[in-house]
């Protein structure tokens, strides 16, 4: 039994997932703080939604998917039972595996894991990683649980909060592109649908290539920017106005941020 505790947006992500990938309704169970939330869920997906207590006393494995700031009272509330032989995984931002254990007080393995919204699509980008009482099983168990809705990295627990403004938070980086694209082209007199659909179907053909022909970004680029030609022109635009520095920093600020909200 598997039992997602504070299932908003990612955990409800994530619960669909796994139920495309063949899980039963009657082996998941959800948490939520609204009555509303949880009939809702009940609804949608069949699922037993049941309180913190009883998903900590009955599930094998615990997903917790609170915001990092709801983590320290969630774990407060489940702490007396949570035996050791029970799977926690914690997927917020900014928490350590170390966090978790502290709080929850036994030799309970913690998987850290960041995932994202493309969960919803089952090409998510997840990254794990095992924490003090956690081994090979446990890393296996969740990979497991995260490989039929896309792609799962293990990496050092020391490289989560880089991850987490990278990838966690990267999917909203593509969708400020698109919209910057797109005011790009209102500028230039295009109706907003159709600027739209331009955009939308080259970032898909962008990544679809990068991503199947294993060719490095810059080749690719290269491959679009013909001498004296359009593409340099922007490029040279993008240039003047440090759009790699900003992206640098933007990424550098959102790891900050992480480590922030692990300090509470
Ligand atoms: N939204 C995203 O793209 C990503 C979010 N995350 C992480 O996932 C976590 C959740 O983020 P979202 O789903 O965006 O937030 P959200 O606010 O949609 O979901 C959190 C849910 O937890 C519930 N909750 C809070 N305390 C609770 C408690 N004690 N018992 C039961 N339910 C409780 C809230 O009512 C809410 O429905 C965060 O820790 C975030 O760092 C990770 C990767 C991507
Ligand atoms: O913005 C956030 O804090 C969360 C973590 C990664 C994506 N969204």
């Amino acid at each position: 039994m598997i039992a997602i505790l504070g299932t908003g947006k990612m955990g409800e992500a994530l619960m669909s997932g796994l139920l495309r990938a063949g899980f039963k309704s009657g082996q998941i169970m959800a948490t939520a703080r609204r009555v509303e939330r949880a009939e809702a869920l009940r609804e949608s997906y069949g699922v037993r939604v049941v309180s913190n207590i009883e998903a900590a006393k009955s599930a094998d494995t615990l997903i917790l998917t609170v915001k990092p700031q709801d983590m320290a009272g969630l774990l407060a509330e489940i702490q007396p039972y949570v035996p050791a032989d029970r799977l926690v995984i914690s997927a917020a931002a900014g928490i350590t595996t170390a966090f978790v254990e502290s709080r929850l007080g036994t030799d309970v393995p913690v998987v850290r894991v960041m995932s994202n919204t493309p969960v919803l699509v089952d090409e998510a980008m997840s990254v794990i990683s095992a924490g003090a009482h956690a081994g090979e099983e446990h890393l296996r168990h969740t990979e497991e649980l995260l490989k039929p809705v896309g792609k799962v990295l293990r990496i050092p627990e020391s490289q989560q909060d880089a991850a987490t403004a990278l990838s966690g938070s990267g999917p909203a980086y593509f969708f400020y592109l698109v919209e910057a694209m797109v005011d790009a082209g209102i500028l230039l007199g295009m109706p907003r649908s159709a600027a739209l659909d331009m955009v939308t179907q080259s970032i898909v053909g962008a990544a679809i290539m990068l991503r199947d022909s294993g060719e490095h970004p810059v080749i690719l680029r290269e491959a679009v920017t013909s001498p004296g030609g359009t593409t340099i022109a922007a490029i040279a635009e993008l240039e003047r106005h440090s759009v790699r520095a900003a992206f640098l920093a933007a990424i550098e600020a959102a790891r900050d941020r992480g480590r922030e909200l692990a300090a509470g």
